[in-house]
């Protein structure tokens, strides 16, 4: 784990220019201080003569000097992982992971690629574990562009974190089958499950950034995966665009706090309302993609964050919003099982069958797993039928939220008053689809409609 000796040499040498290394040792030193004592404040905090907020508070300004984070970002991650795991979180989080691979099994075998790129100079190595078939890492030193040989032009290999298999790894695509990959751009993972399935069956490429598309639209070419077919609207669309799908992936837009060693601006413009409204946009897309599939289908939700809220937080929303799913086993050979509670909040039921990956741990980039099983839908009286809720309504607050669950025991609440009104809205747009007239009276309007229908 961490940055080569060459890296951390150069850090040095940088660091002595500007005359600040034994400032930067010493920093470092009383980070490490500070975390211990207060893991162990009962044994090693009254030693110190000081309060334990005023050694947060000093360990938290020396995070942001040191390691360059938002001290709400920084207290965000102490409150996830302990004083003391999180700078070894932070530390790993400054150095970038090993540069990965996946072959093309559409296009060629994992042995003559190696051999292949071997031929080139190309230092490389099945991936560590041996929990991947497809994967191999590029060590450093070669002076191939690995980006630009004729196999990657020929499509035979994609540029891919090994984190990023593992959401496709769980949702384990079977030749035939129609899957939705609900926010798929660049296609990493779309690639995979073409490849998974062997050109054979569907798989929908959705994204809703039409400049992503692009690259998404790039990468399917190159690759040679002949049953994408590429939509480009907003995955909260699904399933009225179309459902019925065998599996879902929803590889979900989020903080990337996982992943600040690709994209440090993650440590100083994240703010709790970011962290809100990416949590509220998760929750509209995991239902929508629960929707968009068949009994006994799969729905994968994976992010690269390793906040609560965007993780346990959304998939415990989905088990209490919809009653006929549950977690499942990922399947997945490694990672830490998703925290039952946090800060007091208990999420839902298999919630530990979810799997957190972490770079400090396994040394890839932070990722979390989590897989559904779509059961069938209770059978309901007619008269006891509820409307679905529409997405754009659900609750943005977690209190608001917890408080409507709280009254609903399992299934979601409704506002009758608020609920008859939209069910007076939809029948009238409906109407309106058909080309009737919603004011007109209600049994010929109805009578018209039905016969439209046939
Ligand atoms: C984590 S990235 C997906 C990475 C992709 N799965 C891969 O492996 O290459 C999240 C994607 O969600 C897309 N996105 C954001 N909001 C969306 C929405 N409402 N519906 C569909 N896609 C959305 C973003 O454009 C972005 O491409």
């Amino acid at each position: 784990m961490g940055g080569s000796e060459d890296e951390d040499d150069e850090d040095d040498e940088e660091a002595l220019q500007s005359g600040n290394l034994e400032d930067l040792r010493q920093v470092e030193k009383r980070m490490r201080t500070a975390a211990r004592v207060l893991s162990h404040w009962k044994e090693l905090g009254p030693a110190t003569g000081r309060s334990r907020s005023d050694l947060v508070e000093q360990l938290i300004a020396d995070i942001c000097q040191y390691h360059g984070y938002t001290p709400f970002l920084a207290e965000k991650l102490f409150e996830i992982f302990g004083v003391e795991e999180a700078l070894d979180f932070f530390t790993a989080s400054d150095t970038p992971r090993p540069l990965t691979i996946r072959v093309n099994t559409l296009k060629t075998r994992r042995r003559d690629l190696a051999q292949a790129l071997i031929n080139r100079g190309v230092n490389l190595e099945p991936l560590e574990g041996g929990w991947s078939k497809v994967g191999l890492q590029v060590f450093s030193g070669s002076s191939v562009p690995i980006g630009a040989t004729p196999e990657y032009l020929a499509g035979h290999y994609i540029l891919q974190a090994a984190s990023s298999f593992l959401p496709v790894m769980a949702m384990d695509p079977q030749p035939h089958e129609r899957c939705l990959d609900m926010s798929a751009a660049p296609g990493g993972k779309t690639t995979y499950i073409s490849a998974l399935m062997g050109n054979t069956g569907e798989v929908w490429a959705n994204d809703s950034s039409r400049g992503r598309i692009k690259g998404l639209g790039g990468n399917v070419a190159r690759l040679g995966c002949r049953n994408v077919i590429i939509t480009n609207v907003d995955g909260r669309e699904f399933p009225k665009v179309m459902g019925g799908f065998d599996r879902v992936l929803l590889d979900a837009p989020c903080s990337g706090s996982g992943v600040i060693s690709k994209d440090p601006s993650v440590k100083v413009n994240k703010t709790e309302r970011d962290f809100m409204l990416l949590g509220h946009l998760q929750k509209q897309l995991l239902l929508c993609a629960i929707d968009s599939v068949k009994t006994g289908g799969t729905v994968v939700y994976s992010t690269c964050s390793v906040t609560t809220e965007e993780n346990e937080a959304v998939v415990s929303y989905a088990l209490r919003k919809r009653s006929h799913i549950k977690l499942v086993d990922t399947g997945l050979p490694f990672g830490k099982e998703g925290f039952k509670s946090f800060r007091g909040k208990q999420f839902g039921k298999g919630i530990e069958l979810t799997r957190r990956f972490y770079p400090h741990v396994q040394n890839v980039d932070g990722f979390y797993v989590a897989k559904f099983a779509i059961l069938a839908k209770e059978k309901k009286a007619p008269e006891a039928l509820e409307p679905t809720l529409p997405y754009e309504t659900l609750p943005i607050n977690e209190d608001e939220e917890e408080a409507a669950a709280a009254a609903a025991d399992d299934g979601p609440t409704f506002d009758n008053d608020e609920d008859e009104k939209l069910i007076e809205e939809t029948k009238k747009r409906q109407f309106k689809k058909k080309g009737l007239n919603p004011r007109a009276d209600k049994g010929k309007a109805g009578a018209k409609a039905k016969q439209v229908d046939e």
